[in-house]
């Protein structure tokens, strides 16, 4: 069918076959996947076929509850200050908590129990209900172990989550603003840290890294705490791939969780692996020239 049959009419006298509704479209020559998008997929994979299931972490906005005092990080303590952490002016603070389980974090941040002797301040609840944008992905990981511990029968359980945190960091070269964070988390009845060197071992060896290395570090939220390092044979040097530790019963005893279950994590970024895939020195040559929160 021409555009000159149609002019002169030719088209009247002329047999077409039937028009295929089914048949495929031209493929379009434009359009890719983004490689952040195409590195979580790999991730979510790697997690998924050990036998994690994701976690939903569809809230950017926070509260400082679960973002840092679930998880036994003081009031007081610098990350939580405005030159850290992006704070919500509206709506300002959230006021639904489990006023029961509250209770349970602000004893333990003020007076201590379960073993430990607590921060001693005076611990406010003004502060807890601040709303925020998530500074780590570790506030929902509180959130799904809470949920977790109200269950009847405690089974053990295996997350993941991949996705966008936001730190009011100075910018540069290799950090913007906003991350998205990698985090996994088990778990299990009588965990430690060779289960965590183990699963480690485990879920770096299907990224390619076949050596590690730990070194001891700091969280306000997990004791103990390691660095991991890993060789990287394309840089030909040690690189530093992660965050991790056990947490701590200050965070996981309040919540209800027996006093026999342990929980291990760890944590990644997702723009560090990808700039080194994709051979990128500037986060920028990732995200944009401009990335405006
Ligand atoms: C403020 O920035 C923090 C971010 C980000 C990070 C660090 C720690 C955690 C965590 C955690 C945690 C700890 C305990 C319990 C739960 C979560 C999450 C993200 C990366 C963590 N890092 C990081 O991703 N490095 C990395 C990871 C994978 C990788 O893969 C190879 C190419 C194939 C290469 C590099 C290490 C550094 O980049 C570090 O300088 C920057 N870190």
């Amino acid at each position: 069918l021409t555009s000159e049959m149609l002019l002169t009419g030719l088209w009247k006298e002329l047999e077409f076959k039937p028009y295929n509704f089914d048949a495929l479209g031209q493929p379009p020559e434009c359009g890719h996947l983004h490689p952040l998008l195409k590195v979580r997929s790999e991730f979510r994979e790697i997690f998924l076929e050990m036998g994690f299931s994701e976690m939903p972490t569809n809230n950017y906005v926070e509260s400082s509850f679960w973002n840092f005092d679930a998880l036994f990080q003081p009031q007081q303590h610098p990350a939580r200050d405005a030159h850290d952490t992006f704070f919500i002016l509206s709506p300002e603070k959230s006021t639904e908590f489990p006023m029961e389980y509250l209770e349970k974090v602000k004893k333990v941040h003020s007076e201590g129990g379960y073993g430990s002797q607590g921060y001693r301040y005076d611990w406010k609840i003004e502060e807890a209900q601040k709303n925020l944008l998530r500074t780590h992905t570790t506030a929902v990981s509180a959130r799904m172990l809470y949920k977790l511990a109200q269950q009847e029968e405690f089974t053990p359980q295996k997350y993941f989550s991949i996705d966008k945190v936001f730190r009011n960091e100075t910018l540069d070269a290799t950090h913007l603003a906003e991350f998205h964070q990698v985090e996994g988390v088990m778990a299990e009845r009588g965990l430690g840290l060779a289960d965590l060197i183990g699963v480690l071992d485990a879920f770096f060896q299907r990224l390619g890294f076949r050596r590690l290395q730990f070194k001891p570090a700091y969280n306000p939220y997990t004791e103990p705490s390691m660095e991991i390092f890993a060789f990287h044979e394309g840089l030909g040097k040690w690189i530093e791939i992660g965050n991790s530790g056990v947490f701590r019963p200050e965070m996981l005893l309040p919540m209800g969780l027996p006093e026999d279950v342990n929980v291990i994590a760890w944590g990644l970024s997702l723009e560090r692996p990808t700039m080194i895939k994709y051979g990128l020195n500037n986060i920028r040559d990732l995200v944009g020239p401009r990335v405006d929160l």
